[in-house]
């Protein structure tokens, strides 16, 4: 059974609550924390968005939001209903006057509740937001602003975003979320690291031969359409939760959980990252879009014509080679891919170590594989170390990879949340240690940026790649030039 830690009452004001994500991600989320308890009934949800509606037109919304996307057997009618009456809802124009007055009134009735601000629209709001929030006297010392990501389109908007929000609130108020930080298996890479000294000890360029992070999805760009095909996939899942995944991975041993502490080594990692040149940025990474293809047996129409036909040129797909340049990694490449409309929804990291330098079983005893930690982060959460073992019998000395698995889910048993779930609570707590300091955002930018120039350089079509296939063949081609190859399940 999962500990449930209480939090403090707080009023929870959902810009863009009208939108996406608010309704298929942080309901859903407020919704299993209320079930469990977590917080106290004085607690309000306001959804703010210049849409016309009141307080029963947003529960309406809500409640429809809840039934569809909350998990089978989740959703209790009674909890459901107490849940609807910590709503409430103002009409707020964000670039504008207008709501800006009755929002800050229906705060100041309850003065001493912990505020949360969560920004749940395009990023080119944030400022604007945090600004009038400053001037209509919305912010006190238990304010906190969260930050969707992505935190601007380029470093110069995500500086800039960074320098108004930072005019109005302190660092430590303001939480940029990246929701892969919030999932259960995300965070164990760091029990999994620090906690198992067995693992620390192999953690270097010694004994590791490549490090592959793997993010596919088998969803398309669906209703998102306007705002992906502006950003691609670089900007969607690298700039932020895969390089975050990364930091993970290399970083070393944080001084203790302290937010900042752990945030400085995340940041070594993003400044030892090599630099791809623009003039580089073609024989480091691919870039794919795909076509129609099927999905799990099912048709599926392509990229373009999930944007009504637009000629685009933007990446639904992104294979990256790239080097962290310090003494635990030098020579170990970290092979990234991640795309959407790829064969299965899959999330794993696979640390492969080296052979041995030398082999003592001849020839035909041997299909010799490297020991591969396999983490898998979703879905069936787990762990499987590859390793080989002597196939049983009389007739003579044959190896054969096996593997020691776990699960996470068969150990525990227990339903694991949403990374939302775990991240609203750390911010009515005033933990950041699992969002982003300004710095890491601005440092991954900066990375990723000379990327971004090479391509707009040599604006070449990304390379196609049919829907439900593993990703354009230059993918494979990438990571094959260098003797490996993507991983495959042993199953
Ligand atoms: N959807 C997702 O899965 C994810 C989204 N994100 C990020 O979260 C943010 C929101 O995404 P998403 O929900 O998909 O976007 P949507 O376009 O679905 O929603 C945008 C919301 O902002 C409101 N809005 C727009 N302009 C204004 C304005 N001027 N004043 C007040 N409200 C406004 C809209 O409501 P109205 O029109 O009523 O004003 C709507 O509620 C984006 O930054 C996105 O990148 C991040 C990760 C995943
Ligand atoms: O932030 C984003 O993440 C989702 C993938 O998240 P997951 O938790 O389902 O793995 C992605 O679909 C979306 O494009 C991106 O903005």
């Amino acid at each position: 059974m999962a500990r449930i830690l209480p939090v403090a009452s707080f009023d929870c004001v959902v810009f863009g609550a009208t939108g996406d994500l608010t309704m298929r991600k942080l309901l859903p989320a407020l919704y299993q924390r209320w079930r469990d308890r977590q917080f106290p009934a004085s607690s309000r949800i306001i959804g703010a968005a210049r849409s016309n509606l009141d307080d029963a037109g947003f529960r309406a919304q809500a409640e429809a939001a809840l039934q569809r996307y909350l998990p089978e057997g989740t959703l209790e009618e009674a909890t459901l209903a107490e849940f609807l009456g910590l709503m409430h809802y103002r009409r707020v124009e964000a670039a504008g006057e207008e709501g800006w007055e009755s929002l800050v009134a229906l705060l100041a009735e309850r003065p001493e509740q912990v505020r949360q601000f969560y920004l749940a629209t395009s990023p080119e709001l944030y400022g604007p937001i945090c600004q009038r929030l400053a001037r209509h006297g919305g912010l006190h010392a238990q304010s906190r602003v969260v930050l969707e990501k992505p935190i601007g389109h380029d470093l110069a908007s995500a500086r800039e975003i960074n320098r108004a929000v930072g005019e109005v609130l302190p660092e430590a108020q303001i939480f940029r979320i990246d929701h892969y930080l919030g999932k259960e298996t995300v965070q164990n890479l760091m029990a999994l690291r620090f906690a198992n000294p067995i693992f620390e000890r192999l953690w270097h360029a010694d004994m590791i031969d490549h490090v592959q992070i793997t993010v596919a999805e088998e969803v398309g760009i669906g209703g998102r359409g306007g705002y992906y095909d502006r950003a691609g996939a670089l900007r969607d899942m690298v700039q932020n939760h895969m390089l975050q995944l990364l930091c993970l991975l290399a970083m070393e041993s944080p001084i203790s959980l302290d937010p900042d502490a752990v945030r400085d080594e995340k940041v070594k990692v993003l400044r030892a990252l090599r630099p791809i040149a623009p003039h580089e940025a073609h024989l480091h990474t691919v870039r794919g879009q795909y076509t129609a293809g099927a999905i799990n047996g099912q048709p599926v129409p392509g990229y373009r014509a999930d944007l009504d036909g637009a000629a685009s040129l933007t990446e639904s797909f992104v294979a990256l080679k790239l080097q962290v340049n310090s003494w635990r990694w030098a020579g170990v490449p970290f092979y990234l891919r991640t795309g959407k409309r790829l064969p299965r929804k899959v999330s794993e990291i696979i640390i492969e170590f080296r052979t041995p330098p030398f082999s003592i079983f001849p020839r035909e005893a041997v299909g010799m594989q490297p020991n591969r930690l396999l983490i898998r982060l979703q879905p069936e959460e787990g762990m499987r170390l590859e390793m080989m073992t002597k196939e049983p019998g009389p007739g003579g000395l044959h190896l054969r990879p096996t593997a020691l698995d776990i699960s996470f889910e068969k150990t525990f048993g227990t339903r694991y949340p949403d990374a939302y779930e775990r991240l609203l609570m750390d911010v009515v707590r005033g933990n950041t240690t699992l969002f982003m300091r300004r710095d890491e955002v601005e440092h991954a930018w900066n990375w990723v940026e000379p990327i971004l120039q090479g391509w707009a350089d040599r604006p070449e079509a990304p390379r196609p790649y049919a829907a439900g296939s593993w990703g354009p063949t230059a993918a494979i081609a990438m990571i094959e030039r260098d003797g490996r190859t993507w991983y495959e399940s042993l199953e």
